[in-house]
């Protein structure tokens, strides 16, 4: 049994994580964590167990095996400084991180482990390894990225859809920088960017296309989130995953063998 430490507890996904913690046979919720100036904090965490929303404080590091970080970006910095002084594993979810909080990410790493993921599903890990296929096996396709997310989400493009942009350039060996062309204010393409559109709608959960165009052929790779279990049990299963893990600094792919099935496939 592992005992998991929630940051951003009392979030849409934090909630979604307590929920699928209390259906897991092999870890549980050891913590709640919120900001001390949190409407939640002090409240009961769950419906039957004794566990309430308790701040960073108050945290007891010996009772948590690993963290699970769904909070903003701007709780970054203290998140990773809380695994850093407890010596705890950490699952990054948040998204919308600038260069320097990136960087912050690869420090942290360096003595404890860290998983960053921009999406836990695994859908999206597939999706990921298809758009790097695809970038390379059309060389001349035009690459556009779409995504569409809930009225209430604070940055864009998604965390998803940046990381598919990347694996996209990373498949035709490009600099992400140079063929990054975000959203496009003026609606001109530069000849090698990969474009993004995005909308925010009502209680859309997360959906995600990527569309290789040439002349007279289309290829759409899609992913569509209708449930955030998906994402909390993501996030479960790369906790129990990172546990294990020596200091470093790992993504969702390297918990899965995806790239193992696709050589073996490419291969015959
Ligand atoms: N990797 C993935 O698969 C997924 C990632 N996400 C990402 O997870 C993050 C959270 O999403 P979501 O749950 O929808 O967001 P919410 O706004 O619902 O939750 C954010 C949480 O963070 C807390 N919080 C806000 N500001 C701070 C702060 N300055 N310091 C500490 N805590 C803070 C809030 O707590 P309170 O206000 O109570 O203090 C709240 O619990 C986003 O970055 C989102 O993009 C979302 C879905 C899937
Ligand atoms: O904020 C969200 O909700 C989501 N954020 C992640 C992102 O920015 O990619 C993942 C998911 O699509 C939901």
């Amino acid at each position: 049994m592992i005992n998991v430490g929630v940051l951003g507890a009392s979030g849409r996904m934090g909630s979604a994580v307590i929920q699928a913690l209390t259906t897991d046979s092999d870890a549980k919720l050891a913590a709640a964590i919120v900001r001390k100036n949190s409407s939640s904090y002090g409240k009961s965490a769950t419906e039957n167990e004794p566990v309430h929303f308790t701040s960073a404080e108050e945290l007891q590091p010996d009772q948590i095996d690993v963290l699970i970080d769904f909070s903003l970006p701007e709780a970054l910095t203290e998140n990773l400084k809380l695994a850093e002084q407890y010596q705890l594993p950490i699952v990054i979810c948040t998204t919308g991180l600038n260069d320097e909080q990136k960087e912050r990410l690869a420090q942290a790493a360096e003595t404890v482990p860290v998983l960053y993921a921009s999406n836990t599903s695994i859908g999206i890990a597939l999706l990921e390894q298809l758009v790097g296929l695809s970038s390379a096996a059309l060389p001349d396709a035009d690459i556009e990225i779409f995504e569409a997310h809930h009225r209430h989400k604070k940055d864009g493009p998604s965390g998803t859809a940046i990381t598919l942009g990347q694996a996209a350039a990373k498949g035709r060996e490009q600099r992400w920088e140079e063929v990054n062309d975000g959203v496009r204010t003026d609606g001109v393409r530069s000849e090698k960017g990969i474009g993004f559109s995005v909308m925010r709608a009502a209680d859309i959960v997360g959906e995600h296309q990527v569309t290789l165009a040439v002349d007279g052929e289309r290829v759409e790779i899609g992913h569509r989130v209708s449930n955030r279990k998906i994402f909390a049990e993501g996030a479960i299963r790369a906790a129990k995953w990172l546990k294990e893990q020596a200091p470093g600094l790992f993504s969702l792919q390297d918990t899965l063998n995806l790239q193992d099935i696709l050589q073996r496939l490419l291969k015959r």
